[in-house]
């Protein structure tokens, strides 16, 4: 029998010091997260990072926390529960951290008599830090665990067209209205030795302004040139010219080079280019979570403001969107047949 494993970030339980840091201590101990030794790593995490980033995250979420929960938790079971009747075989959702682990998602799928899984990370966008992290997590449950199974995992869905059609139109209604002067697409940012690692060409990525525009198989697992690729394909949907949007990557850690140019520092520059109403889409995300409604929608928005700008409009994830629960029902669908 045939079901589906839908897998998401996760949140820590709630939004406190004493239940973030255990969350982000099995964040960031990913070694597909922070990819340097076991030791360093742990140097950098547990005895850096860790020692304020709890209590300043705690604080981020305590800004957007839901009485529900976590919104990326609860949006995804939003989503998880719309698109169930849409399909014939069982839908579960998990979270790569926290206590929503992959083998209590498979467990449950188990229980149903599931043995065919369809393994879907909910990211546009390939990245090791999100998708290959969930693949190599889930694989390795399945081979301790529940050996009996199968997975089919789904790819990167940054250039479907039902997915870019979906994005558009989402962003087209939420624009109603709003006589913006730009629209900013923002990226969540990874470290640039992130896309060399996952070039499979070893020799394609030079992270410069024209490798992802170059036709290459490193594009499959290329982060950049996805998050280029879906812009291009919902602008030219959006029928947008040129000098009306932008991209840029946002949520760096210190300490690596990450993916230019970021959020925060273009953001700041627009009001004085005279962009004064701007709008801003988080395409990285199907959930909106900490970096959508805090980073952006709060820190971007109160940031603008501060230099000039005047009217910000942070648009939402595709959330529980109906046309993008049943474009997932019909990926299901195709695949259950
Ligand atoms: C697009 C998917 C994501 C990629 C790629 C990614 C890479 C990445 N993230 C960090 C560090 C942090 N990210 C944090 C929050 C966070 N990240 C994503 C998605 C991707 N991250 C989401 C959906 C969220 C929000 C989670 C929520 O509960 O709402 C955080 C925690 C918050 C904070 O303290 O700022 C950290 C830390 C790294 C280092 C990285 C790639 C190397
Ligand atoms: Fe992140
Ligand atoms: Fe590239």
């Amino acid at each position: 029998m045939k079901g589906v494993l839908l897998v998401n970030l996760g949140s820590p339980e709630s939004p406190t010091p004493k239940d973030v840091k255990p969350y982000l201590d099995e964040f960031l101990m990913d070694k597909y997260v922070i990819d340097v030794p076991f030791l360093l790593r742990a140097f950098l995490v547990r005895g850096i990072i860790l020692r304020k980033r709890p209590e300043e995250s705690a604080h981020a979420y305590a800004k957007i926390w839901w009485e529900e929960g976590s919104p990326l938790v609860v949006l995804s079971e939003r989503m998880q529960k719309k698109v169930q009747p849409l399909v014939n075989v069982p839908v579960a959702l998990a979270m790569r951290y926290g206590s929503m682990t992959i083998e209590k998602g498979l467990q449950e799928l188990h229980e149903k008599g599931v043995t065919e899984v369809m393994l879907f990370p909910l990211y546009p966008q390939y990245a090791m830090a999100s998708t290959l992290t969930i693949l190599v997590k889930a694989e390795e449950i399945r081979k301790k665990k529940f050996p009996h199974m199968t997975f089919t995992d789904v790819p990167a869905f940054y250039n479907k067209p039902d997915y870019i059609k979906n994005l558009a139109d989402s962003i087209q209604k939420h624009l109603v209205g709003y006589d913006y002067d730009h629209l900013l697409f923002s990226y969540h940012g990874i470290p640039e030795r992130h896309i060399r690692k996952t070039d499979v060409t070893k020799s394609h990525c030079k992270i410069d302004g024209s490798c992802c525009n170059t036709p290459s198989a490193a594009h499959d697992f290329c982060y950049r040139h996805q998050c280029y690729e879906t812009t291009k394909q919902v602008v030219k949907l959006l029928g947008l010219p040129e000098d009306k949007y932008s991209l840029t990557f946002q949520s760096r850690l210190a300490g690596d080079k990450w993916l230019e140019p970021y959020t925060d520092i273009e953001i700041d520059k627009m009001p004085a280019k005279g962009i004064k109403k701007l709008a801003v889409v988080t395409p990285a995300f199907v959930s909106d979570c900490l970096e959508t409604l805090e980073e952006i929608a709060m820190r971007a928005k109160e940031d603008f403001e501060a230099n000039g700008g005047e009217e910000f409009l942070a648009i939402p994830c595709l959330n529980d969107d109906d046309e993008w629960c049943q474009t997932v029902g019909n990926w299901i669908n195709d695949w259950a047949k």
